[in-house]
């Protein structure tokens, strides 16, 4: 719990958001706010619509109906990189590295959505100054997740907790003011595991970030978030702290249902 966290105005508010894919409702008329600073967890069985409600509101699918604003800007309708550049940054489920680059090449061409010299340009020729510009901040960066010493290594060598930890760097690259992380344990052990919450919580300070994070690991999200919000078959059906909403018959049904 942090001060921000009880103190932090609304910065997201999701009003009614709905996503059909034919006959299946996969996000069912969800709403609710996040505030500005608390980590916001989103739990809920396989299939319950969480990556699809991630998607919805970073541009990835558009909405079949509702809206997202961000601090009073309407971000639903946005491609991708309008709301990267407007301050919603993501990572994947499926680790989206460049595996045959270094770590820090792909720190580097991550920063470009803030940039105006183009993806490439910058990185790999033309504007001299703007190229040590981006390796400086790419080198900051690495620094700042614990990775610098590794700069120079493919990321395809990297472990899944490395892999991840290297995705919320190139999310930060974009200067986020929001970083969703969509299962940001998967795939590590239990050791990468045991110290997530204590670098998700460092990168927030850091950064003065509000995080939103899908987990399937259920200590993790008790731990680590300040409120969590569940969804079952694409519907919102309780939100609250970590303890209430665990002690919740809806929340306990729906998981005991899904086993
Ligand atoms: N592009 C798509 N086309 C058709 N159906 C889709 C599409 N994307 C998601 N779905 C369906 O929507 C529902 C919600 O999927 P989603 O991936 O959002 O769930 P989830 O809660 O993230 O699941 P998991 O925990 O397994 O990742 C599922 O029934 C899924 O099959």
């Amino acid at each position: 719990m942090t001060a921000a966290t009880s103190s932090g105005g609304v910065v997201l508010e999701a009003r009614n958001m709905t996503r059909r894919f034919g006959g299946l409702i996969a996000v069912n008329d969800v709403s609710f706010d996040v505030r500005e600073g608390e980590i916001f967890g989103l739990i809920g069985p396989n299939g319950a619509g969480k990556t699809t409600l991630f998607n919805l509101m970073t541009g990835l699918t558009p909405p079949s109906s509702g809206t997202l604003t961000y601090r009073g800007t309407t971000v639903t309708g946005l491609q991708p990189n309008r709301v990267a550049a407007l301050g919603l940054s993501r990572t994947f489920q499926n680790i989206r590295l460049f595996k045959g680059l270094t770590a820090l090449e792909n720190v580097k061409i991550a920063q470009h959505v803030r940039t105006d010299a183009g993806l490439w340009r910058g990185v790999f020729g033309g504007a001299k100054a703007e190229e040590a510009r981006v390796e400086a901040r790419a080198w900051e960066l690495l620094d700042l997740v614990g990775m610098a010493d590794r700069a120079g290594e493919l990321a395809a060598n990297f472990s899944y907790g490395d892999q991840r930890r290297l995705e919320i760097a190139r999310a930060l690259a974009t200067e986020p003011r929001v970083l969703l992380l969509d299962e940001p344990a998967a795939g590590m052990n239990t050791s990468e595991k045991g110290q997530l919450t204590g670098f998700i919580r460092q990168v927030r300070d850091q950064f003065d970030l509000t995080v939103l994070v899908i987990e399937h690991h259920v200590p993790l999200v008790m731990n680590l978030c300040d409120r969590v919000a569940v969804l079952n078959f694409g519907q919102l059906i309780a939100m609250g702290n970590p303890a209430e909403v665990q002690r919740d018959p809806k929340v306990i049904e729906a998981y005991l249902g899904g086993e």
